[in-house]
Parts: C-alpha cells; sequence; structure tokens
C-alpha cells in the first residue's frame, strides 16, 4: 500500500493507448507533429482563450522554465518557504533564471495571502541596488495539501498588478485543485490574474507530460529557445502531446483527479474519526495531513503502508506536532484502490482499539 507519492504510478490506460495509437507513422519532429497542433489548440479550449503552450518532461523544468521567462537575473521571485521550487528542485529556477533570488516566506499550510506578500514587498528596502520583486510563485494544490480558493487568487492577482509581478502557477496537481473547486480551467488561472502556468498532467495519469500553459504573450517571446537551452524541446514532441491527447479525452483527466480527491476524503475523514488523530492541514484535494499517535506511526509502517513523514514548519505554534506523535504525508492517486484505503483504515483502527484497552 503505497501512499507515498502520485508520482509512483504509472499511466492510466487511456493515457497509454493514445500514447501506443500516436506511436505509428512518421510524422514531424520537434512538435510539428499534427498530434502536437491538435493538442496545443485544444488547449487553447480548455482555457477559453489563446494561449501559448510548451510540453516538458518534468514539473521542475515547467516551473524553472516559466519563472525564467518572467524574472530577470537581477530580479525577485516571491514564494511560500517551503514551495517545491524553494525546496524540491536543487536551484533548476535560481539556475534558469540565471542568478534571480527566491524569496520564501512563511504562511499556514504553505499557503500565501495577497496581505503577507503585500506587506513583505513594502518592507523591502527601496536602495537603488535591490534585486527588485518580479514575480510570485504559488503551489495549486499547495505542499500541504490546500486550494487556493477562487477570491484568494483574486486578492493575489490583483496584488500582482499593483506591484508589477508576474503571477506563476504551480499547478503540479492542477487537476486535483480545479476538481476541488468545481470551477473552470480559465476561474482558476488568468481570470484571477494568472499570467504563467506550469499544468501537470505526470501526477494525474501521463506518463511524463507536463505542459508551460502562458496566458501573458510576451512570456512567451523566448520560452521556445528557453526551452530548447534546456534540453526540452523533445523531438519525438508527438510522445508528449499523444499522452496530453488521451488525457483530456472524454473528460478523463477529471474523473482521475475526482477519484484521487474523493480516496482521500475517505481516508482522511476514516482517520480523524480516531482517538488521537488529528488533521494538520484540511484534505481539500489528494493528499492526506494527518497527526496521528506514534504507535499507530509505528504500526502502519509495520503493516507495509509506505509514506513521508512531513515537516511542521507551516504549522500554526498551537498545533505543533506532540513528542508522543507523528506528523505524515499521505497520497493517493488517479489509481489508488478504495480497498487499500479500507486496509490502512483497519490498520489505524486496530491499534486505536489496543491503546484504548491498554
Ligand atoms: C508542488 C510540486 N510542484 C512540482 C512538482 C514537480 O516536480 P518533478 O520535477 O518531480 O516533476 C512536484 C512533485 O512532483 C510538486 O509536488
Ligand atoms: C515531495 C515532492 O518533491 C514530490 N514532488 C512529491 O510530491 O512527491
Amino acid at each position: 500500500m503505497n501512499f507515498a507519492s502520485d508520482n509512483i504510478v504509472g499511466a492510466s490506460a487511456p493515457v497509454l493507448q493514445a500514447l501506443s495509437s500516436a506511436n505509428a507513422g512518421a510524422m514531424a519532429a520537434y512538435g510539428g507533429d499534427e498530434i502536437t497542433k491538435r493538442v496545443k489548440a485544444r488547449f487553447t479550449e480548455i482555457f477559453e482563450r489563446e494561449v501559448s503552450v510548451f510540453f516538458v518532461t518534468t514539473g521542475t523544468a515547467a516551473n524553472a522554465l516559466a519563472l525564467s521567462s518572467a524574472v530577470p537575473p537581477y530580479g525577485l521571485c516571491v514564494c511560500h518557504r517551503e514551495a517545491h521550487i524553494i525546496d524540491d528542485e536543487c536551484g533548476a529556477p535560481e539556475f534558469f533564471m540565471h542568478g534571480a533570488k527566491l524569496a520564501g516566506l512563511p504562511g499556514v499550510g504553505a499557503k500565501l495571502t495577497a496581505e503577507g506578500v503585500s506587506a513583505y514587498l513594502e518592507s523591502l528596502p527601496k536602495a537603488v541596488k535591490q534585486m527588485p520583486p518580479k514575480a510570485l510563485s504559488i503551489s495549486q494544490v499547495s505542499e500541504c495539501g490546500l486550494v487556493y480558493g477562487l477570491d484568494e487568487l483574486k486578492a493575489l492577482g490583483q496584488m500582482c498588478r499593483e506591484h508589477g509581478l508576474a503571477f506563476h502557477m504551480d499547478g503540479a496537481r492542477f487537476a486535483n485543485a480545479l476538481v476541488s473547486l468545481g470551477c473552470t480551467p480559465a476561474e482558476m488561472t488568468w481570470k484571477q490574474g494568472v499570467d504563467i502556468l506550469s499544468f501537470g498532467g505526470t501526477k494525474n495519469g501521463c506518463l511524463m507530460a507536463e505542459a508551460i500553459v502562458v496566458f501573458k504573450p510576451e512570456l512567451a517571446e523566448a520560452l521556445d529557445y528557453r526551452a530548447k537551452r534546456a534540453g526540452q524541446i523533445i523531438s519525438k514532441g508527438r510522445l508528449i502531446s499523444a499522452q496530453f491527447e488521451g488525457y483530456f479525452a472524454d473528460d478523463h483527466w477529471c474523473a482521475n483527479a475526482r477519484h484521487a480527491n474523493r480516496l482521500a476524503k475517505l481516508l482522511s475523514d476514516g482517520l480523524t474519526q480516531l482517538p488521537g488523530v488529528r488533521l494538520a492541514w484540511e484534505t481539500q484535494a489528494n493528499e492526506v495531513f494527518p497527526i496521528i499517535p506514534a504507535a499507530m506511526d509505528k504500526a502502519l509502517r509495520n503493516a507495509g503502508v509506505l509514506y513521508h513523514p512531513w515537516t511542521e514548519l507551516s504549522l500554526p505554534e498551537a498545533e505543533k506536532v506532540g513528542p508522543d506523535e507523528a506528523l505524515i504525508r499521505l497520497v493517493v492517486s488517479f489509481a489508488t484502490r478504495e480497498e487499500d484505503v479500507h486496509k490502512v483504515l483497519d490498520i489505524a483502527r486496530s491499534v486505536a482499539s489496543r491503546q484504548a484497552a491498554e
């Protein structure tokens, strides 16, 4: 029972089928093929406006290249201090921004507020040599499994406009956030001021497919060159676009995300009914962050449930993890079986019963 990440499963059947179908015959390389053209047009339909789309192989590449188009080498990009771009990309964003800096701010649940970012920006010294803030990057879904509501995104977008920042969204789990809010892709992005999006497909059914979706045309100008320099212009480009073709067909992508979110909620609700179990952050997408008794943590691991501990950095002081507790991260994917969720709950319940009997 592997709940370590949504990166642990392969692709879903429709995506693999689309890939297999696209394999036949000769097609133009480097994105010149008909499938790539078709899928780029599909992105324009999905986002209800003309967009530029660049296919890449990893979320890190999407984030680093997206930010490189928005932030000059002397600039600053504001993000959360636990953002994937600051914590998990080994300096790729700074590297591709040619030395620009990431400024990580605190925030409960790895989320930022417009007020908090604005206060930070106002606090910066206005020295002429100060690195000027040029972008804001948020993760939707956040690194603590939380989803920004449309009002929060609107306020952040407005704040970016007021401060002249480009607004980037790390949408590694875009579909999970989308179905959680029940809104449209346009409402969750450009209609709230998002300028450039890292659109993730890999964690939700694709084999290896991410896209940079650009809403602000001037940010797209050099992205082809930047992607080429990063080794992200794939020679057999159809192999990424075909994945997205299968991903988008028959609303498959949203069905995958709804499945993952539903089982995450089932897991979360089952765990929180047990004594000594509380949530670090509400379950709003496909990740569950329970704080559980240490004995339960040990039992789950001994029973072969795979998951990672999580940092409590974004927990309010009053909710910090106790000496006999463990904060863990359980990630549910489109391929997670409901029976495995029930198995985890059964183990947790048995531990709780034993502890109650002691
Ligand atoms: C919030 C977030 N952004 C981006 C990524 C993409 O990272 P990768 O380069 O591993 O595809 C991940 C993890 O997979 C993530 O959790
Ligand atoms: C932890 C993080 O780097 C990874 N992207 C995951 O979500 O599993």
